[in-house]
């Protein structure tokens, strides 16, 4: 008799056993499910949204925080040769987000792109990797086949603000020394919270006087769009935090007018441009236009003034120009400070 009861008992309790494995194999499958849903949908929220699903489950919480580290990692979703993280310890803030391009491209206001699969980025192949392709302006190549600066008709010599260089279609490739802003940031920079000015680009490396830095890129606007986008911007302002990150350069005829007018926003799609911040001592930053070879527009690129140590804040002059009244203050830190950032009725 008791051999029977200890025989059922053990009965039950494997069949409590099998059931709880069950049970945990299903809940297991149900967590890879979840977290591979995740995976693929999480990467394409805005923070607001990541903020939301993170308070729902501790598996999506940790998801959540998985991505939120790798985008402070890496503001330029693995585009650039370095990762380029921020650094805050100001705020709670972990990251700004915006999407990000490498080059200037034609403005596109339906551009999605995900940010921050758990897998790791720069293992990924280049099917996977975060992109804006079909965008780039379009060029037509010089057909040069040098590689020697000098030899190419492209190169125009290095005027102080006029660069022409090889282009995609010319006959020689990215090891031309005529390229030298094509082939993306080449130095360690960062992304710190700066008290007052939120997000600024310093050097996380020293810089010697002359290298290039990186170009400004974002969207490319008509006129007409960049004016309507300042005036929504301006009001954004108003109403509260919001950096905008619209860029008006104009070109000049040796008689002062200008003849070219490039608008490039960087607000919504942009590079680690969009962080450079002003400084009403003309900082650290020099803006050269740069023409590359049979290309429909030219780029703005940023090349080191003079020396900069490591740690140091990029900036650059915004302009000289004060037309807004209520302009927004000035924080650059320099003695010839005006107190106010330039601004100009575009
Ligand atoms: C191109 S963004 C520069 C990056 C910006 N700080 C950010 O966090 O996105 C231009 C904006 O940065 C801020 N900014 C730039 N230079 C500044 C300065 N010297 N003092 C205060 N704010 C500055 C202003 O809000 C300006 O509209």
């Amino acid at each position: 008799m008791e051999k029977k009861r200890r025989w059922k008992t053990k009965q039950r309790l494997e069949e409590e056993e099998e059931e709880e494995e069950k049970r945990v194999g299903s809940a297991s499958a149900v967590a890879k499910a979840l977290f591979q849903c995740a995976n693929l949908i999480l990467p394409w929220l805005q923070p607001s949204d990541i903020a939301s699903i993170s308070s729902t489950c501790k598996t999506l919480n940790l998801i959540s925080r998985s991505i939120t580290s790798l985008r402070s990692s890496d503001a330029s979703r693995s585009f650039e040769n370095f990762p380029i993280p921020f650094v805050n310890s100001v705020d709670h803030h972990p990251y700004a987000y915006f999407l990000y391009t490498p080059s200037q491209l034609i403005a596109s206001p339906s551009l999605r792109q995900p940010w921050g699969p758990i897998s790791n980025p720069r293992t990924r192949p280049d099917s996977l990797r975060p992109n804006l392709s079909d965008l780039v302006l379009s060029q037509f190549g010089c057909h040069c086949e040098c590689c020697v600066e000098a030899e190419c008709p492209c190169w125009n010599g290095e005027s102080v603000e006029l660069i022409t260089e090889c282009g995609p279609s010319c006959g020689c490739g990215l090891q031309c020394g005529n390229r030298l802003t094509r082939r993306g940031v080449s130095i360690r920079l960062k992304i710190v919270r700066v008290w007052r000015k939120d997000w600024g680009l310093f050097a996380d490396e020293p810089i010697p006087i002359g290298q290039f830095v990186c170009e400004y890129a974002g969207e490319v606007l008509t006129t007409p769009e960049a004016r309507r986008r300042q005036i929504m911007y301006d009001k954004l302002v108003l109403e509260g935090h919001f950096s905008s990150a619209l860029l008006v350069v104009r070109e000049h005829l040796p008689s002062g007018k200008a003849c070219l007018r490039i608008n490039i926003d960087a607000t919504r799609i942009g590079n680690v441009a969009r962080f450079i911040n002003h400084s009403c001592d003309g900082g650290n930053l020099l803006t050269k236009v740069v023409r590359i070879a049979g290309a429909l527009l030219p780029r703005l690129c940023f090349f080191a003034s003079k020396n900069i140590e490591k740690d140091e804040e990029l900036s650059f002059s915004y302009g000289d120009t004060r037309l807004k009244p209520n302009g927004l203050p000035c924080f650059c830190g320099s003695s010839c400070c005006s107190g106010t950032l330039p601004s100009e009725n575009t």
